[in-house]
């Protein structure tokens, strides 16, 4: 085969059979000037072109020899014998010739193009029976002829015949397309195939076609539908057809090949001898129609949207799904790339959720980032943004650990703002959950008690401001409120920490005015109202400040504030300690009143008997050892004025005596 750039004269244009081509018809490429595109087939395109010699309008159907099966010899045979061929319905190729990987088929140009293409554009419903009738009338003419010429079906294994293959011309002119040169070409069953894809459906087929290997005995499988469904008897939109056309349809639908009439015997038919001449029929289904080439153009674009849309589904779910993240998600107003970004970063091995024997680790870490994450290891996932006009409350760890929270979190219950501030901030937690859970999926040392944001260490650090905190336990959660419980939980440590410090806020703050703080409302505001407190502290857990603090060169003037902080919020924290201790008491109190009242309607289970019982009874203790206290200090100080009072005693002793001897000595 071919596949040099340079153009070879195929055996249709050199041998004798090139003879009997008009000599008007050159085998020179470039003696043609393609125009538009008309046509195109599975392994062709056909185009408008001129044949610049004669000035003559031509149809060139280019070939791609790459994608045929057969070889140069089979294909050089075909072309001669389509150019023996001479009949007014078979289209006759001029001449053909190799450029390049393409053979070139010269041939007259059907101005209307193929039945199918017109039925696409213009007729999609199919024709009218008369149209029909005259259509095929002429196709049968060009079989019949073809079958006469025995030597050449001998090449041709299989003909398929359908409405791609019949060209009209505009007067009316009915032609069969060059089946032979491609039928030749693709006999090893690729045409085959391509031609059955070409309709795309299994209905159109000839019945040996659907069982290969059945045989061909030179009779032409008549398979021609003027119609865009597939050929049957029993549609009911096929009522408008005659009964002669029914009939003669079911003549070719009979499975038995054998049996089926040949193109000769068809036209034998009554359906076929009322047709009328295609000059009458065929024209009138070709006014008012656009050049063949923008009717070919516009089916070219049809096609490609269609090809497209089938291909949609994937793309198209893809593409709702992330309109419907995005719709779900920007309700919660946060940056998805970050938070997918946060969710990447998550590793396996990172617990959603920090027991109490690893919350030491925590806070060294968070010692070293003081704004890196609480140690509670609970989200940081607030974006800057919601936060930076927030101020931040601090208060020290025992340990002098610093842990942050945000006041903007701990919302007073009507502060609605805040409330859906933590919602949303709840929610955008439960994103990230739900982005990275194939992660967290893997972990096998997961604990279940996770119900708030997921933990996202670094999301804080790229935020200077913090997230809400949370513990496994603590005097929210035993208040009962649940509102609040995700947003801040107490359990004996206080987080917080922020920039912005006020000191001198915090040396104003009365242990009193805490007092009075949480005297008023339930036990619960108090708990999570810290935020709302006037008190803020210097933050110091700076690595850089602690070297400071330990380097012997501080002076006093850096020291002392600092040393004043340090007092300030421990005294403040237990201030804070021993008011919350006060407020459970009174909390328990009140629960011990509700529970004696419980046990008189006898409406109270045991086990809320059980704990508030003990609840009740610590509270005593308590008690019992702040007044033990109390009195211990009592006594000591009455001490104290006792030893003073025998000191001041023994000095008035000792003056009386003093002023008796003077006397004695006198006297
Ligand atoms: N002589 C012609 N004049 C005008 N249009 C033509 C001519 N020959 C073919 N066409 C148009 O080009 C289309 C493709 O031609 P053809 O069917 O020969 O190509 P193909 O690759 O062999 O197609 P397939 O193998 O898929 O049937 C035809 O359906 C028809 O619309």
């Amino acid at each position: 085969m071919v596949r040099s750039g340079s153009v070879r004269r195929t055996a249709a244009s050199s041998s004798p059979a090139a003879a009997a081509v008009p000599t008007a018809f050159t085998a020179s490429p470039g003696d043609y000037r393609l125009l538009e595109e008309v046509g195109y087939g599975a392994n062709a395109v056909v185009y408008r072109a001129v044949f610049l010699p004669s000035n003559r309008t031509v149809a060139v159907k280019c070939l791609d020899l790459d994608r045929v099966n057969s070889n140069l010899d089979d294909i050089r045979k075909e072309a001669q014998t389509m150019s023996l061929i001479d009949h007014p319905n078979v289209i006759r190729a001029y001449c053909s010739f190799v450029v390049d990987h393409n053979l070139w088929v010269i041939m007259p140009f059907m101005s209307e193009g193929s039945c199918l293409h017109l039925m696409k554009v213009a007729y999609p419903d199919g024709f009218e029976e008369p149209v029909i009738a005259s259509i095929l009338k002429e196709t049968l003419k060009a079989l019949e002829y073809l079958h006469r010429q025995g030597h050449i079906h001998r090449d041709v294994k299989r003909n398929i015949i359908q409405a791609g293959n019949i060209l009209m011309d505009s007067p009316g002119i009915v032609k069969l397309g060059d089946f032979g040169v491609s039928a030749c070409m693709f006999d090893r069953g690729d045409r085959q195939r391509s031609r059955n894809t070409f309709v795309g459906t299994p209905c159109w087929m000839a019945p040996e076609v659907l069982q290969p290997g059945a045989g061909y005995n030179f009779k032409y499988v008549l398979l021609m539908t003027l119609q865009n469904a597939p050929p049957g008897l029993d549609y009911d939109r096929d009522k408008r057809f005659s009964k002669s056309f029914k009939e003669m349809v079911a003549m070719c639908l009979v499975k038995d090949q054998t049996k089926r009439p040949t193109a000769e015997k068809l036209l034998k038919h009554s359906f076929f001898k009322n047709a009328k001449p295609p000059e009458l029929t065929v024209k009138s289904i070709l006014t008012d129609l656009p050049p063949l080439w923008d009717r070919v153009k516009a089916l070219q674009l049809k096609d490609a949207a269609q090809l497209a849309l089938k291909k949609m589904p994937s793309s198209e779910q893809e593409a709702l799904s992330m309109s419907e993240y995005q719709r779900g998600v920007s309700a919660w107003n946060f940056d998805i790339e970050d938070l997918k970004a946060q969710a990447s970063l998550i590793h396996d091995d990172d617990p959603p959720e920090i027991k109490e024997d690893v919350d030491n680790d925590r806070i060294n870490e968070a010692d070293k980032e003081p704004f890196s994450g609480n140690h509670f290891g609970q989200p940081k996932i607030l974006s800057g943004k919601h936060f930076s006009e927030q101020t931040c409350v601090t208060a020290v760890s025992p340990g002098g650990n610093m842990h942050e929270t945000s006041r903007g979190l701990v919302s007073e219950p009507g502060d609605a703002d805040s409330v859906r501030k933590v919602d949303g901030y709840r929610k955008q937690g439960e994103a990230a959950v739900k982005l990275a859970s194939d992660k967290q999926k893997s972990s096998t040392k997961r604990t279940t008690n996770l119900s708030g944001p997921l933990a996202l260490p670094t999301r804080a650090s790229a935020n200077s401001l913090s997230a809400p905190i949370r513990s496994s336990g603590g005097y929210v959660g035993s208040l009962g409120d649940k509102s609040k419980r995700s947003v801040v939980e107490i359990k004996g440590r206080f987080s917080v920490t922020s920039e912005n410090v006020d000191l001198a806020k915090v040396q104003e703050v009365p242990t009193s005015g805490i007092s009075c703080k949480l005297q008023e409302g339930s036990s619960l505001r108090k708990s999570a109202s810290i935020g709302h407190w006037p008190v803020d502290a210097k933050p110091m857990s700076n690595s850089h400040q602690r070297k400071e603090l330990c380097n012997g060169s501080v002076s006093a003037s850096v020291l002392i504030p600092h040393l004043r902080n340090l007092v300030q919020q421990t005294t403040f924290q237990q201030d804070l300690i021993t008011n919350l201790l006060s407020s459970l008491q009174q909390n328990e109190k009140a629960d011990a009143t509700q529970y004696r009242l419980g046990n008189m309607d006898g409406d109270t289970e045991v086990e809320t008997s059980i704990s508030e019982g003990e609840r009740s009874l610590l509270v005593k203790i308590f008690e019992l050892q702040s007044r033990m206290i109390s009195l211990t200090d009592e006594l000591i100080t009455t001490k104290l004025q006792h030893v003073q009072l025998q000191e001041e005693l023994k000095i008035l002793y000792c003056h009386e005596e003093i002023i008796d001897t003077r006397e004695v000595d006198n006297a």
